[in-house]
C-alpha cells in the first residue's frame, strides 16, 4: 500500500479490496439518502484507503450551484454523518474530484454538460472513463434518467472502460411496472452492469445470517419444520416519514420495505445452503425460496395495515401521518404492514413466517426471531414452568447488533422452577473493529463490479408476485387501521397473531 496516497490506510483489514480508477455520478444528490448515506459513504471509503487517488464524484441536481457550493454540501454531510474521523488530507485529495452539474432529468443541455464533465475528469483525474450512475431519485424517474444516459451516449464507455447503473428501491411499484422498468434498463445497460440496491444486504448482521447458518453445525439440524414453530421478522422504526412525503405517500410501508428488505431477510433465513457464495449460487437459492412463498387464502385475516396518528415519542409530541407536510388529510397510505406467509417446501411446510414493519413504532429495531416449538413432553410441574416460554434464536440486525438465544434455565434454589434466560453475542463486545455502513460496502462493490450483494431482477419480480395480491386486496378493502405514534402498531396486528395462538415479540 503506497504511503504517498493519503486516501489509503493500511490499518483497516476488513475491506481489503480497493477500487480501480473510477468515478461516481449521483442523481438526486440533494436528497435525504444522498446526504445521510451516500456522500458520507464516499468519504468513509476514501478514508479507509479503498478509493483510487483520482476518484471523482459528480452531483446532479436542480440547484444553481457551482462546484464549490457542492463541495460545501458534501463537507457538511460528511461532518454530520460519516462514520470515520474527518481527516483534512483525505478531504483535500477527495474533494478535488468533486463536480456539480445543475439540471432536471429532462434537460438535454444538462446531460451534455454531464458528458463533458465526465470527459474532463477522465483527463484531469485519470478515472479511466469508468463511471457508475447512482439513481438516488424518486422511483418514477428511473426510466427517464436511464433513457437520458443512453440518449447522450453516457451509458457506454469507450474502449474497455465500464459504465454501471445503480438503481435504488423500490424497483417498480408492482410486478408489471418492475418488468417494464427492467426492460427499459436492459435496453441501455448489460445485465452485469445493473446494480439494484437493497441496502439491507450490505449490513454486516444480514451477511452474518449465512455465516451463522452455514459455518456452524449446531443450528442447521434444527432449522426446519420439525423444530421451528414460527419465524417473526420485524423492521420497526421510531421515525416518521421526515421530509419524504413525495416519495412515501402512495407507496407505503409494504412496498417501501416488505417487498425488498424483509423478503430478502426471509429468503436468507429460509434458503438452502448455496453451493458457493458467488452471486449466481446465492440467487439460485434465494429464488427457490421466494418461489415457494405463498400468501394465506384469507388476506383479511392474515394481513394488517395501519397508519400512525398523532402521539408522543421519546417525550416529544409528534404529528399523525395525515398531518405531515405534503400528505393529504384523507391519505390511505399504510405506514404499518404485517403479513403472514408460508414457505411451501419440505423444510418449512406448516411454519408461518410473520413479517411486520412500521414507522413511528415504540422503538427502532430490526430482528429475525426463529421461535422453536415447545418440548413435546415436560417432566416438570406446570407451576414450575409458568415462566418458561418458547426457545428462540434472535438475529439482532440493528441497532444492538448481535444474536440472542433464549432458553429455559433452573432458577437457583431448592425448587425446580424454570424460567427463560438469554445468552447474547454482541458485535461490540466480540469484535474491536466497527462494521462498515451498508452503503459503504455496496458502493465499493459497485466500483469493483461485484454483484453478490445485489438482488437480481428475478428476485425483485418474485417479491412483487408475493406482494401484489396484498396491495390489490388493500386497495379494495377499506383503509388502514389507525395506531397512535409511539405504540407497537394497530390492534388488528395483535389479533392476527392471537388467532394463531401466538403473539408478537416486544423487542
Ligand atoms: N432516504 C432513505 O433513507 C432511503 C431512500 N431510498 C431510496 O432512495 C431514493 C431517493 O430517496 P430520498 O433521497 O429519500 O428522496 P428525496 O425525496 O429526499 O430526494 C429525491 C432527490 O431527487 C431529486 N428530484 C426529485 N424530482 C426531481 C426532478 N423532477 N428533477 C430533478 N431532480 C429531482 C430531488 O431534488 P430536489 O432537492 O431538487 O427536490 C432530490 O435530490 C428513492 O428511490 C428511495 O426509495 C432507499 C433507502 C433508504
Ligand atoms: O429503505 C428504506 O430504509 C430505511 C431504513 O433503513 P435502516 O438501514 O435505517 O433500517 C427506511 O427509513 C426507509 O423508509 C426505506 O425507504
Amino acid at each position: 500500500m503506497s504511503s504517498s496516497n493519503p486516501l489509503r490506510d493500511a490499518s483497516d483489514r476488513r475491506l481489503p479490496r480497493i477500487a480501480g480508477p473510477s468515478g461516481l455520478v449521483i442523481f438526486g444528490v440533494t436528497g435525504d439518502l444522498s446526504r445521510k448515506k451516500l456522500m458520507p459513504a464516499v468519504y468513509d471509503l476514501a478514508n479507509r484507503g479503498l478509493l483510487p487517488p483520482g476518484f471523482s464524484l459528480v452531483g446532479f441536481a436542480r440547484r444553481d450551484w457551482e462546484d464549490q457550493d457542492f463541495c460545501q454540501v458534501v463537507h457538511d454531510a460528511v461532518k454530520e454523518n460519516a462514520r470515520t474521523p474527518f481527516r483534512e488530507e483525505v478531504w483535500q485529495q477527495l474533494s478535488q474530484g468533486f463536480r456539480f452539474v445543475p439540471g432536471t432529468f429532462d434537460d438535454d443541455e444538462a446531460f451534455r454538460k454531464l458528458k463533458s464533465t465526465i470527459n474532463e475528469l477522465d483527463k484531469a483525474r485519470g478515472t479511466g472513463g469508468n463511471f457508475a450512475f447512482y439513481l438516488s431519485v424518486p422511483p418514477k424517474f428511473f426510466p427517464t434518467v436511464v433513457r437520458q444516459l443512453k440518449e447522450h451516449g453516457l451509458s457506454e464507455g469507450e474502449g474497455d472502460s465500464w459504465r454501471r447503473a445503480v438503481i435504488e428501491k423500490p424497483f417498480g411499484h408492482d410486478l408489471k411496472s418492475a418488468q417494464e422498468l427492467n426492460s427499459v434498463i436492459h435496453q441501455v445497460f448489460r445485465p452485469a452492469d445493473v446494480f439494484r440496491i437493497d441496502h439491507y444486504l450490505g449490513k454486516e448482521t444480514v451477511q452474518n445470517i449465512l455465516a451463522l447458518r452455514f459455518a456452524n453445525t449446531m443450528f442447521e439440524p434444527i432449522w426446519n419444520r420439525s423444530y421451528v414453530d414460527h419465524v417473526q421478522i420485524t423492521m420497526a422504526e421510531d421515525i416518521g416519514i421526515g421530509g419524504r412525503a413525495g416519495y412515501y405517500d402512495g407507496i407505503g410501508a409494504a412496498r417501501d420495505v416488505i417487498q425488498n428488505h424483509l423478503l430478502q431477510l426471509l429468503a436468507l433465513t429460509a434458503m438452502e445452503e448455496p453451493s458457493s457464495f458467488d452471486a449466481k449460487a446465492l440467487v439460485t437459492e434465494k429464488l427457490k425460496v421466494l418461489k415457494a412463498v405463498q400468501l394465506p387464502g384469507d388476506l383479511g385475516r392474515h394481513t394488517v395495515r395501519g397508519q400512525y396518528t398523532h402521539g408522543w415519542q421519546g417525550g416529544e409530541e409528534v404529528l399523525g401521518y395525515c398531518e405531515e407536510e405534503g400528505i393529504s388529510s384523507d391519505s390511505r397510505t399504510d405506514t404499518y404492514a404485517a403479513i403472514k406467509l408460508s414457505v411451501d417446501n419440505r423444510r418449512w411446510a406448516g411454519v408461518p413466517f410473520y413479517l411486520r414493519t412500521g414507522k413511528r413504532l415504540g422503538r427502532r429495531v430490526t430482528e429475525i426471531a426463529v421461535v422453536f416449538q415447545r418440548a413435546p413432553y415436560s417432566p416438570f410441574d406446570t407451576t414450575d414452568t409458568q415462566e418458561l416460554g418458547q426457545n428462540a434464536l434472535v438475529v439482532r440486525v440493528q441497532p444492538d447488533e448481535g444474536v440472542t438465544i433464549r432458553f429455559g434455565s433452573k432458577v437457583p434454589g431448592t425448587s425446580m422452577e424454570i424460567r427463560d434466560v438469554t445468552m447474547d453475542f454482541a458485535y461490540g463486545e466480540s469484535f474491536t473493529t466497527s462494521s462498515p455502513e451498508a452503503y459503504e460496502r455496496l458502493l465499493l462493490d459497485v466500483l469493483l463490479g461485484d454483484a453478490n450483494l445485489f438482488p437480481r431482477h428475478q428476485e425483485v419480480e418474485e417479491s412483487w408476485r408475493i406482494l401484489d395480491p396484498v396491495e390489490e386486496y388493500w386497495d379494495t378493502h377499506g383503509k388502514p387501521e389507525e395506531y397512535t405514534a409511539g405504540t407497537w402498531g394497530p390492534r388488528a396486528a395483535d389479533e392476527m397473531l392471537a388467532r394463531d395462538g401466538r403473539s408478537w415479540r416486544r423487542p
